[in-house]
Parts: C-alpha cells; sequence; structure tokens
C-alpha cells in the first residue's frame, strides 16, 4: 500500500474505531461485536506500523502509553478543587436549602447527582485534546497521572468541537471489575482491595500505564472550571455542554425546583443505591444558576452553593 492510500485508510479506521469506542463506553451502546473493533484495531496497527507518522496523538492505538514512568510530577491546579460540605439527614438539607434562599432569594433550582464513589479528576484539553489529567491532591496541588488517565476508555481524546477547557469529574471502578480484579489478586495471593474507590485509586497511582489499562477504570464528568464566553448560564447547561463535546456525564442527574424534591430523589436512591454498577456515597445537589452560585461564593474549603448528602456507610458485603 502506498503511503497515499494507507494515510486515508489510517484516517478512516481512527475515526470509526473512536466512533465505535464513543458508542461503547460513552453511551453504552455497542454498535459492533468486539471481535470486529479488534479486526479492525488490528489492521490499523499494522498500518501505523508500516507508516509511524501516522500513529496521530488521537489515535486509538495510542491510549496505552509505551514508557512506565520513573514519579508522577505535582501540578498546579489555577482553579482550586474545593471539597463538599456534607449534610448527613433531611434536617441538614432543609438548613442548607434555607441558608441559599437567604442568599439568594426564593427563586432557587437544584441539580441533584449521584455522588461517585471514587478519586476526583481534573482533564485539560487544548484545540480539543486532552493534553493533561491530574488527581485532586489537596485541591491546589495534585499529581500528573495522564498517561494513566488516558487508558479509560470512556475518556476522549480528542472533544468533538476544537475547544480549550478544564473539566472535572470522578474516575471510578465500576463493581464488576472490581470483583474480578480481587478475584485475580486472591489467584495470585495478593493482597485484595478494600473497595472499588481504594482499586481506582492504586491502579491510577501505577507508574506503568499497561496495569492502569489492565483495571477497567471509568469516568464520570460533572464540572467545567471555568465557563469563560461560553454562554452557559447553569450547572444543568454546562452538563449538556459536556456531553455535547463527547464527555461521558451521569445520566441519573436531576433538576429540581424546591428542597423537598431534593429530599424525595435522595430517599428514592437509598434503596436503589445496590442496583448500580459503580459505588455511590452520596447524593450531590447544587444550586443550578451560575450567577447564583456566584452570589453564594466558596469558603475557604467548600462552595455555600453545594452540598454533598451521605448515605450510612453501607455494610461491606466481602
Ligand atoms: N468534591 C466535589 O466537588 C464533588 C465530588 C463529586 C463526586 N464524587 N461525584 C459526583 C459529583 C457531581 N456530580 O458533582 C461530585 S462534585
Amino acid at each position: 500500500m502506498d503511503f497515499q492510500s494507507a494515510e486515508k485508510k489510517a484516517k478512516d479506521l481512527q475515526n470509526l474505531l473512536n466512533q465505535y469506542s464513543y458508542d461503547y463506553h460513552v453511551l453504552d451502546q455497542p454498535t459492533i461485536p468486539d471481535a470486529e473493533y479488534d479486526r479492525l484495531l488490528r489492521e490499523l496497527l499494522e498500518i501505523e506500523e508500516q507508516f509511524p507518522e501516522l500513529q496521530t496523538a488521537d489515535s486509538p492505538t495510542q491510549r496505552v502509553g509505551g514508557e512506565t514512568l520513573s514519579m508522577f510530577h505535582k501540578v498546579q491546579h489555577t482553579i482550586p478543587m474545593l471539597s463538599l460540605g456534607n449534610a448527613f439527614d433531611d434536617q441538614e438539607l432543609r438548613d442548607f436549602d434555607r441558608r441559599v434562599r437567604q442568599g439568594v432569594g426564593d427563586n432557587v433550582s437544584y441539580v441533584c447527582e449521584l455522588k461517585i464513589d471514587g478519586l476526583a479528576v481534573s482533564l485539560i484539553y487544548e484545540d480539543g485534546m486532552f493534553i493533561r489529567g491530574a488527581t485532586r491532591g489537596d485541591g491546589t496541588t495534585g499529581e500528573d497521572i495522564t498517561s494513566n488517565l488516558r487508558t479509560i476508555r470512556s475518556l476522549p481524546i480528542r472533544l468533538k468541537k476544537p475547544v480549550s477547557l478544564e473539566v472535572r469529574g470522578e474516575a471510578f471502578m465500576p463493581k464488576k471489575s472490581f470483583v474480578a480484579l480481587n478475584k485475580a489478586r486472591k489467584e495470585r495471593e495478593e493482597e485484595p482491595f478494600a473497595n472499588p474507590r481504594n482499586a481506582a485509586a492504586g491502579s491510577l497511582r501505577q507508574l506503568d500505564p499497561k496495569i492502569a489499562a489492565s483495571r477497567n477504570l471509568d469516568v464520570f464528568l460533572y464540572g467545567i472550571a471555568d465557563v469563560g464566553d461560553t454562554g452557559i448560564r447553569s450547572h444543568s447547561e454546562g452538563l449538556d455542554y459536556l456531553e455535547q463535546l463527547g464527555f461521558k456525564t451521569n445520566k441519573e442527574r436531576r433538576k429540581v425546583d424546591s428542597i423537598e424534591a431534593v429530599i424525595e430523589y435522595v430517599n428514592g436512591w437509598v434503596e436503589k443505591r445496590p442496583d448500580l454498577p459503580y459505588d455511590i456515597d452520596g447524593i450531590v445537589i447544587k444550586v443550578d444558576s451560575l450567577d447564583q452560585q456566584a452570589e453564594l461564593g466558596t469558603t475557604a474549603k467548600s462552595p455555600r452553593w453545594a452540598i454533598a448528602y451521605k448515605f450510612p456507610a453501607e455494610e461491606v458485603v466481602t
């Protein structure tokens, strides 16, 4: 095959495979059998081996980097990654609502989202390309784990629009991956992980990206660090924008207009929690309007416009 036709074939295969991967890992709607995906990937690998200049950064063959790192570099979060204040019962949710309405008046909408029990991460994109991923760390200084985050199949390497932005989300290990991993570890007489959150943290701390790639991690994105001049006015519009860019967001979110509706949503999830394919440790409630969020502001540690309702610790089933 000459270079011209190899270049076209490689481009077509990269776009096709990235679309299939998006359907499978972001939309959870596989469109071709795994064997067909693997066959196309092998075809692309052969062309890229013959013409290495075709190995573009967003090629699906480049998800799992080569080299093992010697260490993780520290990175500064230009916009701090804050933690959330907690509420442990309905009354504390009503207290939160009263404080919010004292600050911005009675015309308030909330967005309720599942609180994923994983690891908070920050992803930076420039002109639509994933260039840096980091842990939360202490909120201002985190660790650069770009090569490990790249291995998460639902994390887009190239966005659907060439925009530059920073997004925040939660990397996690689905329950099924956790059970399989601990089974394999027991067979190798290795210490099992206590829970999916620890397993996800341990996987993202691996210096060899091939190990992280083998752990079947996933990620939900839930925030934009700075909406800049996008014209986005609310958190829910921000989540829709993340979806348009190709990010995986959690579909269980619900926008409501009263704290009573928040309490109903929260109580609904207490018994549905065990049926989820991933661990959650609560519900995050956010004021939807970005103007109202700005009016309420933040303390040094956490936003006044959001709160995490924490479920009672689930008895651990080993
Ligand atoms: N520490 C934080 O600010 C957050 C932590 C989490 C989490 N673990 N899961 C979901 C959300 C969300 N949907 O906003 C947030 S926000």
